[in-house]
């Protein structure tokens, strides 16, 4: 039933997959939404095995950024020969250039724009943070004033810190960048536009006259992106270079609001509506390496003369590693769900505006947060091999944790968030129903189903009795926000400043509400799984997810009574019941998430399992290795035992 099983393989592998339950190609095919992608995915992987050309010359882990910015650009320009979608230098290009202009270029923008950048006649990014301001888009400092004599906007960074800073991809490769700026027309400021702005020479790849372009220099993890810094200086660009799907400006300088406000923003609600899938996949690699490594590491005798254990049957570390499986898979149905109302928006639908930005915000904070968590968690559970950089999970972390700034720092997503539910106890409290229907909010205008907490001793719970916990939580965290910021008006304060006072409260019921939404995606997504021993999995993966969650907010449940501390102690046993269940089929779970070693880019995750000896090769590919003596020993601590030696002989 596991279809990853291969000869050569390492035979503590094999004999896990031998106690698979399930089919592992239908619970693959669910996982990445149906069987074709499965085969596309392979296909993909030989052809990648068998071009040579496209494989690192050395492990990248050994490379300085100069070698592996080089390196990633030679195989991205093969990449377009070989298939259409490539890597990180047109990381940017692919998650923000080509988004926005289906976004915000109207018709004749966006048939002059889309087909070069999607035949890659010119690589782009998004350039909207600056060094003084990335939160507040309100106060960015660059501005498109427009020329009416000339029908040309004029682009300024008025000062240092209105350069702009991190745009990945925009210090060495783009040339023709998104830049987010204030616009002013007829001496109005109109807040921030994208405008389409030619950076660099399209032949000579030089910097344009008045533009001031670098790599912004080394950061947390991701060398292989050059983040960069931009300065303009008087840089002219024509009227229909402004984004015009939305907001327009005439030749005479009158400017056309658009239907919503903060249509201009709809780039950023698309990257947080899909890096929710992202997230799932980062968690879903950590856990195969962490899960495979502890199958085939052996430390410890459980029973004294018995042999050493895999690590794996540890119950701690079950603990630590099926829960980031299970919460993969409750990210990969949120993340459904929010890809789904994005398309209604670029469908045409401006009103699901606010319900998306309300969803992908908060989903956007937690599923950031959690990944980098549980990637974390699989690194420690891989005991010192998970600090090397062979396991892959430290840049893993690096790569995943930088999702919790961008596109929105976490704590501000999260306010946001906060701001609709607020919006919905206000309502409540007036006695309003809701205007329109939205299934991940309606729940906050119901009272408590029940008013204790319908959690028994069964081992083999119905989801709904937790989820209504998870929404009791949040709905008494919501209220409990309203209530205190409305006391506070009451008391004199302004509403920005008893925002501010309420903060960590609005924090709180904001994480509580995505919790809600992410148990109810997952328990109604696997409802379309027919086959019955993979819907057994998923069943187990639902219960772990459930009661793993429960036991992180306690204190909320415990908190009015809604809880027992009796109930509790069934929350953990139905964990350790879970975990007991998933145990056999642990390895063919992960190896259903059917990633390749090539994603993996593990030596501890590798699908034969052949680690050690593996390692050491890695270890071999050491530059220092290069040298038995290194050519400075004998300058410095050569040297120094030297002297010491002449100096005790003395
Ligand atoms: C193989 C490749 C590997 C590559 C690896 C590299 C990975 C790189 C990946 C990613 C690149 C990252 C890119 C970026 O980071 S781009 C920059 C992102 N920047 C941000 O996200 C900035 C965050 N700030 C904001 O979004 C906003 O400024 C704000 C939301 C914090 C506040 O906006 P403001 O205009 O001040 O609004 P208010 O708070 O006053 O709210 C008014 C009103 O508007 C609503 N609202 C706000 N934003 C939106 C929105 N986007 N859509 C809909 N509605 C919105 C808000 O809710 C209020 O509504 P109200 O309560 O009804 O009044
Ligand atoms: C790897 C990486 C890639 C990036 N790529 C891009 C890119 O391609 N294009 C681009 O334009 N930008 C990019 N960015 C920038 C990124 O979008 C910003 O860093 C991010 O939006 C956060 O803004 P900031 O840095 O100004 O943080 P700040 O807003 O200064 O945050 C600092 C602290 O202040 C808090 N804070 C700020 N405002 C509030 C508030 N209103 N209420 C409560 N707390 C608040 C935050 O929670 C945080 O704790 C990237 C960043 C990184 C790290």
């Amino acid at each position: 039933m596991n279809s990853y099983i291969k000869p050569g393989d390492n035979p503590l592998l094999t004999e896990e997959r031998k106690k698979c339950q399930f089919s592992t190609d239908i619970l693959a095919a669910f996982y990445h939404e149906n069987a074709q992608k499965i085969k596309r995915r392979h296909e993909i992987y030989q052809y990648y095995l068998e071009n040579k050309e496209l494989h690192d010359p050395e492990p990248t882990e050994f490379m300085d950024r100069y070698h592996r910015l080089e390196n990633a650009e030679r195989k991205v320009s093969l990449l377009k020969k070989h298939v259409k979608k490539a890597g990180s230098p047109l990381g940017l290009h692919y998650t923000m250039m080509i988004p926005t202009i289906l976004n915000n270029a109207d018709d004749e923008q966006k048939a002059e724009w889309l087909p070069k950048a999607q035949n890659l006649e010119f690589i782009g990014t998004y350039a909207q943070t600056e060094l003084g301001h990335g939160t507040n888009l309100r106060f960015l400092e660059t501005t498109a004033t427009y020329d009416p004599k000339t029908q040309e906007f004029i682009l300024n960074s008025p000062t240092t810190s209105a350069a702009k800073w991190w745009p990945g991809n925009l210090g060495k490769s783009s040339n023709r960048i998104i830049v987010v700026a204030r616009l002013i027309s007829n001496g109005k400021d109109y807040g921030p536009h994208s405008f389409f702005v030619p950076i660099r020479d399209p032949i000579t790849h030089k910097s344009l006259p008045g533009v001031t372009v670098g790599d912004i220099g080394p950061k947390f993890g991701i060398p292989t992106v050059d983040n960069g810094f931009l300065l303009l200086n008087n840089v002219r660009i024509p009227r229909r270079n402004m984004f015009m799907k939305n907001a327009k400006l005439n030749p005479d300088g009158t400017y056309i609001s658009p239907k919503h406000a903060k249509l201009a923003y709809g780039t950023m609600v698309y990257v947080r509506a899909v890096m929710i899938r992202t997230m799932s996949h980062m968690l879903g690699l950590a856990s195969t390496i962490s899960i495979r490594y502890s199958a085939i590491r052996k430390q410890g005798e459980i029973e004294a003369g018995k042999g050493e254990v895999k690590v794996l049957e540890y119950q701690t570390q079950q603990y630590r590693l099926l829960p980031q499986v299970a919460r993969a898979w409750a990210f990969e149905f949120a993340g459904r769900y929010t890809r789904k109302l994005y398309a209604q928006f670029l469908g045409g639908d401006v009103d699901v505006l606010p319900a998306l930005h309300g969803v992908s915000s908060g989903l956007k904070a937690v599923v950031t947060h959690q990944t980098a968590q549980g990637i974390e968690q699989c690194r420690m559970a891989c005991g010192g091999h998970g600090y090397s950089e062979a396991s892959g999970l430290p840049q893993l972390f690096a790569t995943a944790v930088a999702g919790c700034t961008y596109e929105g720092e976490n704590m501000v997503m999260l306010l946001q968030s906060a701001r609709q539910l607020v919006k919905i106890a206000s309502d409540v409290r007036k006695n309003q129903k809701p205007t329109k229907q939205n299934p991940v909010t309606d729940y906050l205008y119901k009272t408590s189903a029940a008013t204790k907490c319908k959690i028994d001793q069964t081992t083999d719970p119905d989801p709904s009795s937790v989820i209504e916990a998870f929404e009791h939580v949040a709905r008494r965290l919501t209220f409990a926000a309203f209530d205190k910021l409305e006391q506070l008006k009451q008391r004199g304060i302004s509403a920005e400043n008893a925002w501010v006072q309420c903060g960590v409260d609005l924090r709180r019921a904001a994480t509580a509400h995505t919790r809600t939404f992410i148990a109810r995606q997952f328990s109604n997504g696997i409802l379309e799984m027919r086959d019955l021993p993979v819907q057994a999995v998923l069943k187990d993966l639902l219960q772990l997810y459930l009661f793993y969650e429960v036991l992180e907010c306690d204190g909320d449940l415990l908190y009015d009574g809604y809880v027992i501390g009796q109930q509790i102690e069934y929350s953990k046993n139905n964990v350790y019941e879970a975990l007991r269940r998933l145990r056999p089929n642990a390895v063919s779970i992960v190896d259903s998430f059917d990633f390749n070693d090539r994603e993996l880019n593990s030596v501890l995750g590798r699908r034969d399992g052949n680690v050690y000896e593996n390692m050491l090769e890695w270890a071999k590919s050491s530059p220092l290795n290069k040298h038995d003596v290194m050519p400075f020993h004998h300058k410095y601590l050569g040297k120094m035992m030297e002297d010491a030696r002449q100096q005790s002989k003395l």
